[in-house]
């Protein structure tokens, strides 16, 4: 579980997190939303340690980040696992390589112990007989796999996605939003999705936050969303004509 309290961050006099308080659950796909702007990445960066907050604390089971001396926040970014925007892998590596490196990183395993673990995650993202082919040999389907399996192969009890369906068709995206969201509930995982995808948003957004101009305008679920008055929300949701009428059809049936 991750508690965030009164999030504070700027950048020179110009302030991008104006106070952010939630918390994500653990065992569960929460998403941040919000326009372009309105500050997903810098809060996810501040989740991740990347950013030092001005203000406010966030707390990881228990552990208030702030206060860890260097070995124990460096301990703690090893429980974290993270899907990049585009996959961000490396190019030169291949498949087994680049799911190894942070066993190679962070660990002092020997190399039979790895491949076992790299293998058991490739499995585990449905990816086989992929082992020894290249980035550029990938679908961006397939390179998305291995970066969840990347990202999951030293056991993370926090996992971070950014936009982890860019680049993906309709169909292929839901898939691996899908894995996402079962690999969260079998390790029990708090997973936290930086998303513009409203296919993600209705599908596994257990918990929503949105964001407008570095403040938490509105959270719920992915059943709330559909209810919410919030007009904020559902300009954002519904920006298109045919979303506003699936949820007036949606309203209609559940009155
Ligand atoms: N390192 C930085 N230095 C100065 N300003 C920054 C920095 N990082 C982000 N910003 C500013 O913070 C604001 C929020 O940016 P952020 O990238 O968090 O938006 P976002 O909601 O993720 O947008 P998008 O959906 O387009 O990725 C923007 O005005 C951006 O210019």
């Amino acid at each position: 579980m991750i508690v965030v309290e009164d999030l504070h961050k700027s950048f020179g006099n110009v302030e991008i997190l104006k106070g952010i308080s939630t918390v994500f659950d653990k065992g569960k796909t929460n998403l941040i939303i919000g326009q372009s702007g309105s500050g997903k990445t810098v809060f996810l960066k501040s989740l991740l340690g990347l950013h030092t907050p001005d203000q406010g604390k966030i707390i990881y089971d228990g552990k208030v980040y702030s206060e860890l001396n260097d070995d124990e926040k460096r301990n703690l970014r090893q429980e974290m696992g993270m899907v990049f925007q585009g996959s961000a892998l490396f190019d030169s590596m291949n498949v087994e390589e680049n799911v190894m490196f942070p066993l190679k990183m962070f660990t002092h395993k020997e190399y039979d112990e790895m491949k076992e673990r790299v293998d058991f995650v490739l499995k585990r993202v449905n990816l086989k007989n992929a082992h020894t082919k290249y980035p550029a040999e990938l679908s961006g389907g397939m390179q998305k796999r291995v970066a969840i399996a990347r990202a999951i192969v030293n056991n993370p009890k926090y996992l971070f996605c950014d936009e982890p369906n860019s680049g993906l068709d309709p169909k292929t995206a839901i898939l691996i939003d899908n894995l996402i969201q079962e690999i969260t509930k079998e390790y029990d995982i708090t997973t936290v999705i930086n998303t513009h995808d409203m296919n993600s948003v209705m599908e596994i957004g257990e918990k929503i936050i949105f964001l407008k101009d570095g403040h938490k305008e509105w959270e719920g679920t992915n059943n709330e969303i559909f209810k919410t008055n919030n007009e904020a929300v559902t300009n954002f949701v519904y920006s298109s004509d045919l979303f506003k009428k699936v949820r007036q059809m949606y309203i209609e049936e559940r009155n």
